[in-house]
């Protein structure tokens, strides 16, 4: 990357002796929307808190616009930070909220008022500087946050599982929003959440966290097609993850048969594990299909079907398909060999980070 906004240089954080932090190593685009996924205690708030000041490395460096920033308080930072309950003034009205940043900057008043009518008409609520902040309802207040946020002009937006308090589908609603307004603003977003989907569906690029670590970063399509290892496979959408053995280049090995696959560079026997989408797969009557399966459900979901079964070595399938089948019945599967996705199976820790280091040499 030329010239990354934000990087972090082999951070790492402990609480007493309890690290929640381990290396990490990131660079951050200007203008793109960010995302850090993981599962609870991950470490994603933290790295927020980090880059708003709020936060120290136990070790590393923060770089900001290529300059040290892990010694500048967070208020000389030009970063804004939007938090799950918004931290709206309930006692002011919506223009105060807004203004308040504005105001400790000595603004002039006439400067003022047209950065919040600007803000206002940014996130569609022109006209509502008199309301009060409690009679607005939780999307309109989630609105009114981004507003104050964007009116101090920062260069990055930290947004904290902003939308966990809405209902779904507001939720979805903001998500449209928020997507729409980072392209309109052009400002670094990044946003924390535990929701696959609103990650899938939000981000130019997505940090998937797990203990304290980045186990894998790429576009929201990298990630769901090329998942690094089963962590990843099983947090980012549905999976069928089946163990089995490279065969040769372009051949593996599951369910006592060999498959054509897209995959190459691993010896032959390698252990992997082998992730199919449930998308991927479809039905079809026993003697076409490359694997077989036994179907023990099936849930008729308005476009789709999504049936489980299992195989001759009791592994679980899951398929989506517009086709009906019956429970009890033996089908075939079919795939396509793209649709094998291979992963290097099990790797400690040590060996996992060995070879992170070794992509980024
Ligand atoms: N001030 C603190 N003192 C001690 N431990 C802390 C402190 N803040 C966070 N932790 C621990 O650090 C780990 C990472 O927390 P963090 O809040 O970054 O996770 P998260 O991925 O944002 O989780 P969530 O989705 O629940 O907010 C957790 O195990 C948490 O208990």
């Amino acid at each position: 990357m030329a010239n990354p906004i934000i990087e972090f240089k082999n951070i790492s954080k402990k609480y007493d002796d309890n690290p929640v932090l381990k290396k990490i190593d990131f660079e951050i685009e200007s203008g793109k929307f960010y995302t850090l996924l993981g599962p609870s205690g991950s470490g994603k708030t933290t790295i927020l808190r980090m880059i708003a000041g709020f936060e120290d490395p136990t070790s590393g460096e923060i770089e900001f616009e290529g300059h040290r920033i892990d010694l500048t308080p967070a208020n000389q930072r030009p970063i804004n930070t939007i938090f799950q309950d918004y931290a709206l003034f309930p006692h002011l009205n919506v223009s105060q909220n807004i203004a308040f940043g504005l105001e400790l900057k000595k603004m002039n008043k006439a400067d003022i008022k047209a950065k919040v009518a600007e803000s206002l008409r940014m996130v569609q609520l022109s006209g509502y500087e008199n309301r009060e902040i409690t009679a607005l309802s939780g999307g309109q207040k989630q609105r009114i946050a981004i507003a104050r946020a964007i009116a101090n002009e920062p260069k990055v937006l930290l947004l904290d599982e902003p939308l966990s308090a809405l209902d779904h589908k507001l939720r979805k609603e903001m998500q449209v929003e928020l997507r729409a307004l980072q392209q309109r603003l052009g400002i670094t977003f990044i946003f924390v959440t535990h929701d696959q989907e609103e990650a899938l569906a939000l981000s130019d690029q997505i940090f998937v966290m797990n203990d304290g670590r980045i186990l894998q970063s790429g576009t929201p399509v990298d990630i769901y097609d090329e998942p690094i290892n089963h962590f990843v496979a099983d947090f980012i959408g549905e999976s069928n993850i089946i163990p089995g053995t490279m065969t040769a280049d372009y051949l593996v090995h599951f369910d006592h048969k060999d498959f054509e696959c897209v995959d190459a560079g691993m010896r032959a026997d390698e252990p992997v594990e082998i992730v199919i989408r449930p998308e991927d797969l479809d039905i079809t009557d026993l003697d076409h299909g490359k694997l077989q399966v036994t179907v023990d459900s099936q849930l008729f979901r308005g476009v789709d079907y999504q049936i489980t079964g299992h195989d001759s070595d009791n592994h679980e399938w899951t398929i989506n398909s517009i086709h009906q089948t019956t429970v009890g019945a033996n089908v075939g599967l079919i795939f396509d060999p793209e649709d094998i996705h291979i992963m290097r199976f099990g790797e400690d820790e040590e060996t996992f980070d060995a070879r992170l280091d070794s992509y980024e040499e």
